[in-house]
This record gives C-alpha cells, sequence and structure tokens, in this order.
C-alpha cells in the first residue's frame, strides 16, 4: 500500500509531510460520529503507522546498505546522479591506482611486463609472483588469490554497470498446495481484471498486522482508484475496493470480507479451509506448492586448488546448497556445479617443484600433507631461481597439450586439494559435482574462435577484448601472451550451461565482490545471442562478507586465513561442551549425543549464515550461534526435539495416529491458538513461493522461528495430554496439529540443509 494514494483531505500539510515519508494521523473525529465509525477510523490510522513503520524500516535498510530502491529514490531523487559520480570518480581512481602500480613494478622488474593483462591460463602470471612473494594472503572478496587478481580490479573498474536482466516470470506456479497468498493472489487478480478491464496497476496484497483488520488485506483499491481518476474517471477507493469484492470468486478460502472507509479489503480466512487443508497434511504429509519444472545449474562452493577453502567459500557452500536443496525439494532437475579454480599457470611451478619433491611419484602417490605449504615453496622456487622459472613455463606448455606424465602430476596435485575440500563437504553433507576450469580448455579455444569469427574481438597491446553492452570495463578473452583468464572460462561455463546442459536458470553463487564480473559476461552472453533473458533466468547470487567479531574480516588472531577444517572443528568441540554442561548426556546415548553435537554444530554455522540477509555481511560468532535463544539452529532444534518428545510421550503410536488422521477429513480448530498454529503452518508453501523468487533464505529462516514461537504460544495455552487424577487423556486433534507442525519444520529445516534430531 502506497501511503499517497490515500484521499487527501488537506493536501498542503499532508505533501509537506509526506516528502519525509510519513503518513499523517486522520484528524479527530468529527462530533456526532458513532463508536464504531470512530474505532474504523482508529484502526485505519493503526494500519497506516505501521505500514510507515514497515516503509521507513525499509528505507533505512536501503540506506544502511547502500542499495537504492524505488522508495528510496521517491524520497531522494539526487541519489542516482550522486552515486553516478561516485562511480566515475572510483573508476578514475582505480586507474590512477593501476598506472602508478604498473609503472612501479616496471621500475622493480626493469622492464619485465607485468599487470595490465590480468590472470593468465596460459604462462605464469609475473604480477602473481610479486604479490605471493611479498607474503600476500588469500582473502575472502573476489577470491584475490593468484588468479584472480585480475578479476578484483575488474570489479573496481567498472564506471558503469551492465544493463540487470529484467525479471520474468519464471515461476509458473501449477498446484498452489497450502499457499494462502498464491490462492487469494490468483482470485484478487481476476476479480480485479474483471471489475476494471482498462486499469493495469500490480496487486497489492499483504498480511494484516492485526487480526481486527482480518488475515490478509487487498490494498489495490487506492491505486485503481488513482489510475481511473487519470482516465477520467471518478472513483473512491471504498467504491472501487466495493467492485472489486463484488467480483471475487467463490473462494473457500476466504470466510468474508469487509471494506474500511479509506478503501481497503480486509480478507477473513475460512477456518474450516484452514482445518482441511491441515487435515490433509495430516494424512499426507506437507505437500509444497508445484511449480513448472525448470532445468537449473548451481554454481556454488567453487574454491581454488592449492589454496585452502576460506569462509567465503563456505559462505557460497551453504548458500549454494540450501538453494539446491530448494529446487530440489518442488522437483526440479538440478545439477550441482563446483566450479573449482583448477586450471592455471600455478600448476607449471607445482608440477616442476612435484617433479623434484616426489621424483618417484608416477609409483607412488606423493605425500602432500599441505599442499599450502607445497604452494609456498614452490613460489618460492619460482621467484628465486631462474633455471626452475623457465622449467616451470616448460611444463605449462606441456600440461597444456595434455602430455600423459604432466596431466598426472596435475591430477596428484589437484587429488590433494579434492580430499580436504571432500572433508568438509562430507561433514556439512554436501553433494556437489565437480566441473573445474580445467573442463572448460577446450572449449575456450571455441569461443574464442566464435568472438574472433562473429568480430566481437578487438584487439589492444597484443590482448583480444570484448567489449559487452552498457560495460564499460571490456572481458579479457585472450592475454599478449596467449593465455586465457577467468574471462575466457566463465564464458566457455556459460555457453556450456546455455547449450550442452540446457539450463532454464543459471544460479552462480558467489561473493558479492565479483558482482561485475558476473554481470559482465551475462552481458556478453547477451550480445553474443546466447540467451533471451524473457526465457532463461541467468543470475549472480551475491552474498556478503564473513566478518569476525571485531567487525573486521574473519582472521585467525595471527591474522592468517581461518582453515574451513579447524573452524567446523570448533564448532563441534563447542557444541559438544554445551550439550555437557546441560547434562544432555545422561539422558541420551553415544549415538545419540554425537548426532545432536553434529546438528547443533553444523546445523549451527549453517543457520547463522542463512538466517542473515545474504546480500549484507554478517559476524561469525560461536557463542551467537551457539545460544539455545532466540532466531538460531539450536532454539530451532530444540523446539523441534520438544515437539516429538511432546508426542512420544503422549503414548500414541504413529499408526494410531494414521488411523485417527485418515477417518477425520477435517483438523478441527477450536482455540484461537490452535487456528493461529495451523494458519501458520499452512503459510510454508507461501514462504516456498517467495524464497524461489527472490532465493533470500533467511525469509525461508524467519517463517520457522515464528513457527517455533507460535507452537510455544500454543503449547501453554492447549492441553496435548491433560492429566486428571491420575488418568491422562490425549486430545488427538491437537496431537496431530503437533504433529504437523513438527513435520513441516523438518520439512523447512531439510531445505536448509539442517538436520534435526529427534532427541536434544
Ligand atoms: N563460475 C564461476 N566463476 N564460479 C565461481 C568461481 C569462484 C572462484 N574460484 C573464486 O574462488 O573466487
Amino acid at each position: 500500500m502506497a501511503p499517497q494514494n490515500k484521499p487527501n483531505k488537506n493536501p498542503k500539510k499532508e505533501d509537506k509531510k509526506e516528502a519525509k515519508g510519513v503518513t499523517p494521523s486522520p484528524p479527530a473525529a468529527p462530533a456526532g460520529i458513532s463508536p464504531n465509525q470512530e474505532l474504523q477510523q482508529l484502526y485505519t490510522t493503526q494500519f497506516n503507522a505501521e505500514v510507515d513503520v514497515a516503509r521507513l524500516t525499509r528505507l533505512l535498510t536501503a540506506m544502511e546498505t547502500g542499495e537504492i530502491t524505488e522508495e528510496l529514490l521517491e524520497v531522494c531523487p539526487e541519489l542516482v546522479e550522486v552515486q553516478q559520480k561516485n562511480q566515475k570518480l572510483k573508476f578514475r581512481k582505480t586507474i590512477l591506482e593501476r598506472s602508478v602500480k604498473t609503472q612501479e613494478d616496471e621500475n622493480a622488474k626493469k622492464g619485465i611486463k607485468t599487470a595490465a593483462d590480468g590472470p593468465s591460463k596460459g604462462a605464469p602470471d609475473a604480477k602473481k609472483s610479486k604479490e605471493e612473494s611479498k607474503g600476500g594472503k588469500e582473502e575472502q572478496k573476489g577470491g584475490k588469490g593468484e588468479k584472480k587478481e585480475g578479476d578484483n580490479n575488474k570489479n573496481n573498474k567498472t564506471p558503469s554497470a551492465p544493463p540487470k536482466a529484467k525479471k520474468h516470470d519464471y515461476v509458473v506456479v501449477k498446484d498452489f498446495a497450502g499457499s494462502i497468498m498464491g490462492r487469494l493472489a490468483h482470485v484478487f487478480k481476476k476479480a480485479i481484471k474483471e471489475a476494471f478491464p482498462t486499469v493495469s496497476v500490480p496487486l497489492v496484497l499483504a498480511e494484516a498486522t492485526n487480526p481486527k483488520f482480518g488475515d490478509y488485506q487487498c490494498n489495490s483499491a487506492m491505486g485503481i482508484s488513482a489510475a481511473l481518476k487519470a482516465q477520467g474517471t471518478a472513483k473512491r477507493p471504498a467504491e472501487v475496493a466495493a467492485d472489486i469484492v463484488a467480483k471475487l470468486p467463490v473462494c473457500p478460502l476466504i470466510s468474508k470480507t469487509e471494506i474500511p472507509p479509506a478503501g481497503f479489503i480486509n480478507v477473513f480466512l475460512n477456518e474450516e479451509f484452514i482445518a482441511k487443508q491441515c487435515g490433509e497434511i495430516s494424512r499426507h504429509g506437507v505437500r509444497l506448492p508445484t511449480i513448472e519444472s525448470r532445468r537449473v545449474i548451481v554454481d556454488f562452493s567453487s574454491p581454488n586448488i592449492a589454496k585452502e577453502m576460506h569462509v567465503g567459500h563456505l559462505r557460497s557452500t551453504i548458500i549454494g546448497d540450501a538453494i539446491s536443496r530448494l529446487f530440489e525439494a518442488i522437483g526440479f532437475d538440478v545439477l550441482r556445479l563446483n566450479h573449482i579454480g583448477d586450471w592455471g599457470t600455478q600448476f607449471g611451478m607445482l608440477i616442476a617443484h612435484l617433479f623434484d619433491r616426489f621424483p618417484n611419484f608416477q609409483k607412488e602417490t606423493p605425500a602432500i600433507g599441505d599442499l599450502q605449504s607445497f604452494y609456498k615453496e614452490s613460489k618460492k622456487r619460482f621467484d628465486e631461481d631462474a633455471e626452475f622459472k623457465k622449467r616451470a613455463y616448460e611444463c605449462v606448455v606441456k600440461l597444456q597439450s595434455s602430455q600423459p606424465e604432466f596431466i598426472k602430476a596435475w591430477n596428484d596435485i589437484c587429488d590433494v586439494s579434492r580430499k580436504s575440500n571432500n572433508e568438509v563437504y562430507d561433514k556439512l553433507d554436501i553433494k556437489l559435482n565437480e566441473r573445474g576450469e580445467s573442463y572448460y580448455h577446450n572449449r575456450m579455444e571455441a569461443i574464442v574462435e566464435e568472438l574472433k569469427t562473429r568480430s566481437f574481438l578487438r584487439e589492444e597491446e597484443g590482448r583480444h577484448l570484448m567489449f559487452p553492452t552498457g560495460c564499460d570495463i571490456p572481458l579479457t578473452v585472450v592475454k599478449s601472451d596467449g593465455g586465457f583468464t577467468y574471462d575466457t572460462s566463465d564464458l566457455a561455463a556459460l555457453k556450456n550451461r546455455l547449450f550442452e546442459e540446457n539450463g532454464d536458470w543459471l544460479i552462480y553463487v558467489v561473493d558479492a565482490g565479483q558482482s561485475l564480473h558476473f554481470e559482465t559476461i551475462f552481458s556478453a552472453g547477451r550480445d553474443l545471442g546466447w540467451y533471451d533473458e524473457a526465457v532463461k533466468r541467468v543470475e549472480h547470487v551475491g552474498f556478503g562478507l564473513v566478518l569476525g567479531e571485531d567487525k573486521k574480516k574473519f582472521k585467525t588472531r595471527s591474522g592468517e586465513t581461518v582453515r574451513l577444517k579447524d573452524l567446523l572443528d570448533e564448532g563441534v568441540r563447542r557444541s559438544e561442551e554445551k550439550l555437557k554442561e546441560k547434562c544432555r548426556d545422561r539422558d541420551m546415548s553415544e549415538a545419540e549425543l554425537t548426532a545432536a553435537r553434529d546438528a547443533v554444530a553444523y546445523g549451527g554455522i549453517k543457520y547463522a549464515d542463512l538466517s542473515h540477509t545474504r546480500t549484507q555481511d554478517y559476524i561469525f560468532s560461536y557463542d551467537r550461534m551457539l545460544d539455545d535463544k532466540g532466531n538460531t539452529a539450536v532454539y530451532l532444534l530444540y523446539a523441534y526435539a520438544r515437539i516429538r518428545s511432546i508426542v512420544r510421550q503422549s503414548g500414541v503410536s504413529q499408526e494410531e495416529m494414521d488411523k485417527y488422521a485418515a477417518s477425520n477429513e477435517l483438523l478441527p480448530l477450536g482455540h484461537p491458538k490452535e487456528v493461529k498454529l495451523a494458519k501458520q503452518v499452512l503459510k510454508l508453501s507461501d514462504v516456498i513461493l517467495q524464497v524461489v523468487d527472490t532465493l533470500m533464505l533467511h525469509t525461508l529462516c524467519d517463517y520457522l522461528y515464528n513457527l517455533s514461537t507460535t507452537f510455544t504460544e500454543f503449547y501453554s495455552e492447549c492441553y496435548v495430554v491433560e492429566k486428571l487424577e491420575g488418568t491422562s487423556k490425549v486430545n488427538m486433534n491437537r496431537l496431530l496439529l503437533a504433529h504437523v507442525t513438527a513435520n513441516t519444520m523438518e520439512t523447512a529445516l531439510n531445505i536448509l540443509g539442517i538436520k534435526p534430531v529427534p532427541k536434544m
């Protein structure tokens, strides 16, 4: 609801207030107004105030995150101009910094050519050497490892972002399952279309903030009234609302509607419908909406070989897995891809070093315990020993021409990385198909050929560049030394995913620092006619940084990158400590305790990440994530285990419950808290539809948290098992409602990749 659409009795005064984004209160009720009308006015005022609070909160968040929303623009239209100026200045700064750096490098290396080319996949990168020998550390943002330096430059170097893909309806719902919003939207859209065929305004439908206004509110009448006015027809919002209601198709979901004078349509849900839906869940289990199936390709985790996976990759792993699980849960065809950085010039020196250290490697698997130190050793030699450097170059050439001995060495090195990454994936129960950059090696050559023949490449100082539409900074497709770059492999991957894999929806879960890289790649894909954004959805799903409790980049005390394995082990240690503190080890078997410990540790780490707005930075804190109060995994896991235990302790078997459910079409709801809980259970379908659209998983976390607190409210007022003079009576309806709640929680937790345990 846009507050400015409200009838305006005192335009001058209101205009002034609206400029600040606040809806004015209505004037005091004139004398003689009935108490009922006055009450209605007060409700309207309260509702407006709540809408304002929500709006102002959104404005504040947008200001904090620097995101320019339409609402923010309404309040401050100069923003875009200021932001553009800022970006231009940033661009200028980057260019100047770069030329200073190039100059310095050139001086230092006395004529050795360096930086501007970006990362090479064809020959060792001299710029990289300098950084590494300085002890350059890997960072989360933009993967500032050797291979990604060029990309980080790219991230800074774009003065204006390429055009973002437009949003289309990729999600075609075939069956709303329990979804209330989805169904309501459906009938209201229909009614509006019938009542006002000449008007096209978006449907405004929201959950009511106060039960007095019903369960939901359709707030489209004001917009329609304004649109009619523009067409020369005067109709008050309340009249518009009445016309809409008159055209509402018969809908079992709605028990009644009310139209307060301001023109909102308050919708009251039919409890019988809710009871019926819950009955269905109790018989057939939790159902999610059915959406027209799509083939989705999710690129996530994607660490780099010879470098330890860091917390940035952890975020990608957790978010990418949850997105994949979400799509799998609604029956999409999902391909999970690990686009590991396994190709590039660093392999030359690694292989040369391997030959020297493990001359017998053909027969015996080399015992490289720690690939990071192995990498550092070879790097040192590369920088200090000219003869070694020469051999390293030769190794790259031989590797790229697929000589078996070199392929074997490369594989051995990748295996060491693979093993340590797999340890992390196993612990977190993450399934991934490895398809690293090397997979695209031959395809990269074909891409270069295609771009050359189609005249998409421009040669500049020996480099072959592509300038996608709307992007001021080109893609470096071929370096001056003939090598390929991160850009080339991503172009090849894009084409492969669209044409060979036939993906309908391509998702890249990579830190927000690489957003310009992806926008440039996607723009290139569109220029090349590889995909039509109205048909295929290709998107970068970015995320913020992981910060330490000091709000700085997450590091160990000594300033090192935190090894993921250590981070997970520490979580497990602390989780066990907590469970023992609560003496949980007394009531649980060894196996149960281990299951609970791991669920808390890994669930805690995943949930801490997923429950924060994806695009923002978040603070990593064991204390916070292992807290059993508040919106944490531990709280949810306890809540879940508690419900399961209530059901267990009722003494009613699953069989008896199934029998009871089968013999009752409805799950009767009496107490208001039962109704509230049942409605919350049904909202899962709405949340799923929303998350499929936005890929913002914190919405699902919020839903789970609300569901648990609603259950607590229900349980504190409604007996499930009533104890009377030594006998106990089970209220089967409530027991089923508890059971349905636990099943709903389990479904949502599974989507988040969190394993609920029946005992905690
Ligand atoms: N298709 C992609 N570029 N996927 C993401 C790769 C991430 C890259 N390996 C890094 O660590 O920064």
